[in-house]
C-alpha cells in the first residue's frame, strides 16, 4: 500500500491578524507528485515553509512520516558572487553528504561537467540543477520544489519536469512542487491543488482544470498546444508509484499531436 508521507490537516495562518492559509487539508504519498498552484501571495510558499518547520501554523497541525526526509530546493540560491564556491564544495556543505554521491548524482542531472564551476557564473538552468542535486543528496523521500523551473526557458523547464518525473520514477519519492506554470507542470502531475487562502479545488489536473473555481482563477483553458500536451500525458495508464505502465515512455511527448 502506498505510504503517506505528510498530510496538512486544517492548516491556518494568520500575520498581523491577517488570516493567509485557512483551514488547508492536503496530504502526500510516495511516488506522487502534488502540484500547489496559486496566484501571486497565495500562500504556496508559507505552507511550504509550515511544512519544512520553519514557520508555525497557527492553527491544524502538519503530521509527518516517521520516516519523512525531506529534500528541499528552494526558489533561488542566495550566496555571496565574491565568495568563490565551486559545485562540488556547495555540495559538501549538505549535512551528513556522502562525498562520493556528488559526482553521480550531478551525472545523473546531465551537469557533471559543471563540478569545478564556480555556483555563481552558473545559467539559470543549470543552477536549478544544482539545487535539485543538493535536494537529492539529502536521500529525501520526499522532494519539496518550489518554483523549479523559475528563470528556465521553455525547453529547459520541459526538460526539468522530465527530470523531476524520472527521479520520482527512479526513487518512488513523493514530490510536492510550487508552480506558476499551469500547463507544462500539469502534464507531469497526479494531484493539483489550487490555493487562494483556502484550496479552491484540488484533483487530478483534468479535474482541477475543468473546476470553476480554478477557471475563474486563470480562465478556461482552451484548445492550445499547451493544454494539447498536457491531455496527451494523461492518456497514460500509472502503476500503483506512478511509473507509465504503457509503451507512451519511448518517446516524448513535448511536440507530438496524436492521443
Ligand atoms: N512572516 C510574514 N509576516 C507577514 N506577512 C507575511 C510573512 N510571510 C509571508 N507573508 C505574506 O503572506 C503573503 C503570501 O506569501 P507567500 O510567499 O506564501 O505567497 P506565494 O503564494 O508563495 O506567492 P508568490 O506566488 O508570489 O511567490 C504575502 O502577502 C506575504 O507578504
Amino acid at each position: 500500500m502506498t505510504k503517506q508521507l505528510v498530510a496538512f490537516e486544517k492548516i491556518g495562518i494568520a500575520f498581523d491578524g491577517r488570516v493567509l492559509l485557512e483551514s488547508i487539508d492536503m496530504s502526500i504519498s510516495e511516488g506522487e507528485i502534488v502540484t500547489l498552484i496559486g496566484p501571486n501571495g497565495s500562500g504556496k510558499s508559507t505552507l511550504i515553509r509550515i511544512l519544512l518547520g520553519l514557520q508555525e501554523a497557527t492553527s491544524g497541525q502538519v503530521v509527518r512520516h516517521k520516516a519523512l526526509r525531506i529534500g528541499y530546493m528552494p526558489q533561488k540560491l542566495h550566496i555571496d558572487p565574491t565568495l568563490p564556491l565551486t559545485v562540488k564544495h556547495f555540495l559538501a556543505l549538505v549535512r551528513g553528504v556522502d562525498k562520493h554521491q556528488i559526482l553521480p548524482t550531478l551525472k545523473k542531472l546531465g551537469i557533471a561537467h559543471l563540478i569545478h564551476s564556480q555556483v555563481h557564473v552558473l545559467s539559470g538552468g543549470e543552477t536549478q540543477r544544482v539545487l535539485l542535486a543538493r535536494a537529492l543528496l539529502n536521500r529525501p523521500n520526499l522532494l519539496v520544489l518550489d518554483e523549479p523551473v523559475q528563470g528556465v526557458d521553455v525547453n529547459g523547464q520541459v526538460e526539468l519536469y522530465n527530470l523531476i518525473e524520472g527521479i520520482r520514477n527512479e526513487l518512488g519519492c513523493g514530490v510536492l512542487m510550487v508552480s506558476h506554470d499551469l500547463h507544462l507542470v500539469m502534464a507531469k502531475t497526479d494531484t493539483v491543488v489550487c490555493i487562494n487562502q483556502h484550496v479552491c479545488c484540488s484533483g487530478s489536473p483534468q479535474h482541477v482544470t475543468g473546476h470553476p473555481a480554478y477557471q475563474a482563477l486563470f480562465g478556461v483553458p482552451g484548445a492550445d498546444e499547451s493544454i494539447a500536451i498536457y491531455a496527451h500525458q494523461h492518456d497514460h495508464v500509472h502503476d500503483e508509484h506512478g511509473g507509465i505502465l504503457s509503451d507512451s515512455d519511448t518517446h516524448t511527448h513535448t511536440d507530438c499531436r496524436h492521443h
